[in-house]
């Protein structure tokens, strides 16, 4: 029998049990004598069962009373969520020393060399989404953080702009910011942040999103299709994600200045957003509800729309996304020069990042941000990149209703879909004004009355946690009419 240093022996409720490691994983194996019971054949046992674990889910491990314990997250089916499940057993043959130091080197490898006790503030919204944040909050996420040996400082939001107030107080010294809502109270965090005495050191604290919201499109972002919406991958994800820089947004009213870290949307996507409030209990089903109204009832947005346009060559704009994910560094402040060459300038206009461009069709919407999803059933921005110091600008010129709610194809369980809006463009700031009666437009989930306002981009000022260096990798992107555009987006 092996006593490599990667390998215990425990006795797991009467099961002789081996648990060891490799570089990739972490592997129980059952063993039991090979239908001998005479101890001369002690030595000779046959593996019944072996369970692998990638080494990215092991939470803990550690000697208590003589026992070992190992704590991982593991799916029941290869579809299914994340769940925090323990092997434990007493050291056979083994000393409690040589166990102890086994427990150290498998956290070492498991969390390649970080220190899985965080410190961290944590933000439960009671609010959000199904309403459900708080009891996920307890049943789920704290028992992960908690076996990892993190110490939590933990505030239950009693009201809109809670998050606001405390982001703007808090201390610097957390390792990590947990926020278990949606995108509304990461919003909240951020402006609270940008309001802060330190303002640049806090935007360094990294921001780990626990989905609890409607459509956490941040999560789905970081995390994936698969995990976007588990929220023990999230917890997961707060123990072992590496910092992403990401772009913010400023967003200028008036007087009034906002952080925007996705999404501004004016039109019918905006309405969907505010006329389905009350569907909050629907969980992301009320924006496809939302959106059928809303195209049913086709209201036109007629808005003044000028952008520093970058580029609006969507294939090109996908080339440079493969770029940047095989490792090519990210360009914003040298874009190719190709990118402006006189056969791609927008509407023909003359143009340079640093020049207005006027935009004049009638449009349904206008939906600018960054991060590919804005929830699991829309991917409003597929080609975005996290730190490119531009914003994805999607624009919905009037077209036929037919031609709209063929977008529908796309919105099934689990199915995402690239609104082939008419118009696509990367820009480095736009401005918008209303041309006919205001209404309300939605930054970041926040209603804005819609007046004229001007967004401009802040290079890399937001730090989120991510298990990837970009945003997560193979987003599936469907067109409009149902066509699959490219797999690994
Ligand atoms: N205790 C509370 N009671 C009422 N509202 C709250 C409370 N705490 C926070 N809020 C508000 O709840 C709003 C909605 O939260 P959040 O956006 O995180 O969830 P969501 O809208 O369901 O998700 P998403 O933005 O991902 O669609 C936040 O903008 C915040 O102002």
């Amino acid at each position: 029998m092996s006593t490599s240093m990667n390998q215990v022996l425990i006795d797991s409720r009467g099961i002789p049990t081996s648990l060891r490691f490799t570089d990739a994983s972490f592997f129980i194996e059952p063993t039991k004598l090979d239908g001998h019971k005479s101890s001369c054949c002690a030595g000779i046992y046959r593996r019944v069962k072996c369970t692998e674990v990638p080494l990215r889910n092991v939470v803990s491990a550690r000697i208590a009373s003589g026992a070992v314990e190992v704590q991982y997250l593991v799916r029941k089916g290869k579809e299914s969520r994340l769940n925090l499940v323990m092997t434990s057993g007493t050291v056979q043959n083994e000393d409690n020393t040589r166990a102890k130091k086994w427990c150290e080197a498998l956290i070492l490898v498991a969390y390649q060399g970080a220190n899985p006790s965080k410190n961290l503030k944590v933000l439960v919204n009671p609010h959000g989404g199904k309403g459900k944040g708080s009891a996920s909050y307890v049943s789920k996420v704290e028992p992960i953080l908690l076996a990892a040996g993190c110490t939590l400082d933990v505030t239950y939001t009693t009201h809109s702009g809670h998050a606001i107030e405390i982001a703007r107080e808090m201390k610097l010294g957390y390792d990590a910011l947990v926020i278990v809502s949606g995108d509304g109270l990461i919003h909240e965090v951020l402006n609270g942040i940008n309001q802060h005495e330190h303002r640049n050191q806090a935007f360094c604290i990294p921001i780990a999103p626990i989905p609890t919201g409607s459509g956490n499109g941040m999560s789905l972002n970081l995390l994936g299709l698969q995990d976007g919406l588990d929220v023990c991958a999230a917890a997961l994800n707060v123990l072992k994600g590496q910092p992403l820089k990401t772009d913010l947004f400023s967003f200028t009213q008036g007087d009034r200045r906002l952080i925007s870290f996705m999404s501004q949307t004016i039109g019918i996507t905006a309405d969907i957003d505010i006329e389905t409030e009350q569907l909050r209990w629907m969980g992301d089903t009320r924006f496809i509800l939302g959106y059928i109204r809303a195209i049913i009832a086709r209201k036109s947005c007629p808005i003044e729309l000028s952008m520093k346009v970058v580029d609006q060559d969507k294939s090109r704009m996908v080339d440079v996304l493969h770029a940047r994910r095989a490792g090519e560094s990210p360009s914003p402040s040298s874009l190719p020069s190709s990118l402006l060459s006189d056969d791609k300038k927008p509407d023909g206009a003359s143009s340079s990042h640093e020049e207005w461009t006027r935009f004049e069709r009638p449009i349904l919407w206008m939906y600018a941000g960054q991060g590919p999803f804005v929830s699991r059933a829309l991917m409003q921005f597929p080609v975005s990149l996290a730190d490119d110091g531009l914003i994805d600008i999607s624009i919905q010129e009037i077209t036929s209703r037919k031609t709209l709610l063929r977008a529908m194809d796309g919105a099934e369980e689990g199915q995402t879909y690239w609104i082939n809006t008419n118009r696509y463009f990367k820009a480095s700031a736009y401005r918008a004004r209303p041309l006919a009666s205001k209404g309300m437009l939605v930054v970041d989930g926040e209603q804005v009355p819609f007046e004229e306002f001007q967004v401009d981009v802040l290079n890399g000022l937001g730090t989120f946690l991510s298990p990837y260096p970009h945003y997560a990798p193979e987003f599936p992107v469907r067109d409009i009419q149902g066509k699959t555009q490219g797999t690994s987006v």
